[in-house]
């Protein structure tokens, strides 16, 4: 059966340890394939709102990120999906999510939509993510061997109708890389996962950043994967892991059959941007 899982660690602004940090967690990997690997957002570099960001950006399709990514993606054999990337947007850059099938080929790119512009009480001030991101505004699907996977990011979580419209497009496995805070992670992390899967009756699998960064900030960990049902398959309970399940796409099958939520649904959304 095809397997699912969730890596975690405390990124720094570095790409290359945190490139070095990825290498040693992969060889942790269950042995089946096919395989799916989904990474936390700003793996590779983090420090959203940062300048420093602009300089890391990559171009589309070429960088020592995405080169790295790529290579790992064939040397394991497995599918990864690598949220995020800052890829040059302009002046700007986009946090772009990229899935890389298991030849090392990109196959998918989602820009992260909703931009984190909040106080936290955490000592941090404020996020302005938007003050150097570009936010993007298409929804993307892509089929794999793992069913039609719907890609989105982090603070996208606590807007439903993206995900109801993604759910809409067929969506069967949605992955929501993330760095949720300490404070907003443990009021709010789990409970909006779960209400995602539930309402959406689709597999929830989100990595999350865990621990204290070099920058000061802190993340909520917690990395899961949840099923359709709700149930939480697996979770990473310290700063540094791998969580793995099987999927199973009868799960799916079964409680959409029993609990036709779609069909009943009399309340139909709409997206901003759609063409
Ligand atoms: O800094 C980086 O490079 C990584 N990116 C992030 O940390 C992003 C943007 S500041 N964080 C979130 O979206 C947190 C959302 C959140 O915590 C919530 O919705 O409660």
């Amino acid at each position: 059966m095809a397997q699912i899982s969730v890596v975690q660690w405390t990124s720094g602004n570095k790409p290359e340890q945190n490139l070095e940090q990825l290498r040693r967690l992969l060889r942790l990997l269950p042995p089946q394939r096919p395989q799916l690997v989904v990474l936390p957002e700003a793996f590779a570099s983090f420090g959203a709102g940062e300048s420093s960001q602009l300089e890391r950006a990559e171009v589309y399709g070429d960088g020592p990120i995405q080169q790295a990514v790529a290579e790992l993606a064939r040397q394991h054999d497995v599918w990864i999906v690598a949220g995020t990337i800052p890829v040059k947007a302009g002046k700007r850059y986009s946090a772009a999510s990229m899935l890389f099938n298991n030849q090392g080929e990109a196959v998918a790119r989602y820009n992260k939509i909703h931009l984190f512009d909040a106080t936290v009480e955490d000592g941090t001030g404020s996020y302005q993510e938007s003050k150097y991101t570009q936010p993007g505004d298409e929804l993307v699907l892509v089929d794999t061997p793992f069913g039609r996977i719907g890609m989105a990011v982090c603070y996208d979580l606590r807007f439903p109708e993206m995900f109801r419209a993604l759910r809409a497009k067929g969506a069967e496995v949605i992955v929501l890389p993330s760095a949720f805070t300490k404070v907003t992670g443990k009021a709010h992390w789990q409970p909006l996962l779960q209400a995602r899967a539930i309402e959406n009756q689709c597999y929830m699998v989100a990595p999350n950043q865990g621990g204290e960064h070099p920058d000061g900030r802190e993340t909520w960990g917690h990395s899961m994967v949840i099923d359709p049902w709700g149930k939480i398959c697996t979770q990473i309970s310290s700063d540094i892991g791998v969580g793995s399940v099987p999927i199973d796409p009868t799960i799916i099958q079964d409680v959409r059959r029993r609990m036709p939520v779609e069909a009943h649904n009399q309340f139909k959304v709409s997206f901003n941007h759609a063409s």
